[in-house]
């Protein structure tokens, strides 16, 4: 990791990140963790509807095309926009890991404008586990999925109780989300991780 945060670097005794045994196989589609998500859920019209795929070890792959409804200048991809991918696409790491965090910390290198109809090509692991913190790194490509980094980012996440929704979140949409079989599905799966 090539994160310059001092809150990037993992600890002296951060350990090797490691695949829970019932994580999606490689190449398996994650699904959205929430439909109302704005980075992955099929329910958010002008959200990036981003879908991960299981990569081998501790990683993801997923595709996200720049909208019209994702500009900052005219023609190119909101910086934040961008940044809201790589975030998505990290969080979705919490499927490799079987544990619920979220992000504390996202540093983001913009590297190349990256034009409306292009497919960002991104690829995400983690690199090492401290207690609750989770090291992860990520990349987004344009012009193929070997093409040239045009952002990137390190992050730390942090591990959650799902009771940090439960008590966070607006009780509307929590109520709703109690009420969805399939999202407590979702929840469920993360919380048998030993
Ligand atoms: C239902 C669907 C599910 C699935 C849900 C999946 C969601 C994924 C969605 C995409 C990702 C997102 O956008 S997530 C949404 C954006 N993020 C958030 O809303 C998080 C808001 N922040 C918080 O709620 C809080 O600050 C937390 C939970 C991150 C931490 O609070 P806490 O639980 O009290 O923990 P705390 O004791 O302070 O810290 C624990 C350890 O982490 C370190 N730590 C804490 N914050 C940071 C930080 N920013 N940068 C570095 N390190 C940090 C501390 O130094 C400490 O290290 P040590 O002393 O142990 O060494």
């Amino acid at each position: 990791m090539s994160g310059t945060s001092t809150g990037l670097m993992p600890p002296a005794d951060a350990v090797t990140p490691v695949r829970h045994p019932e994580a999606p196989a490689p190449g398996e589609l994650l699904g959205a963790h929430y439909g109302q998500c704005f980075g992955c859920g099929g329910g958010q019209p002008h959200g990036l509807q981003l879908e991960a795929r299981a990569g081998d070890g501790v990683s993801v792959t997923a595709e996200f095309t720049v909208r019209p409804a994702h500009q900052g200048a005219p023609g190119l991809a909101h910086g934040g926009v961008l940044a809201t991918a790589l975030d998505e696409t990290l969080g979705s790491l919490n499927w490799l890991l079987r544990v619920v965090s979220v992000t504390g910390r996202l540093e983001t290198d913009f590297l190349l404008p990256v034009p409306v109809d292009t497919v960002l090509y991104l690829e995400a692991e983690v690199t090492a586990v401290a207690g609750r913190k989770i090291y992860s790194t990520a990349t987004g490509r344009i012009g193929g999925p070997d093409g040239p980094v045009a952002v990137r980012a390190d992050a730390v996440f942090i591990e959650v109780k799902v009771d940090h929704f439960i008590e966070n979140g607006r009780p509307a949409e929590i109520r709703a989300a109690m009420n969805d079989p399939d999202q407590i599905r979702r929840v469920r799966a993360f919380e048998v991780n030993p």
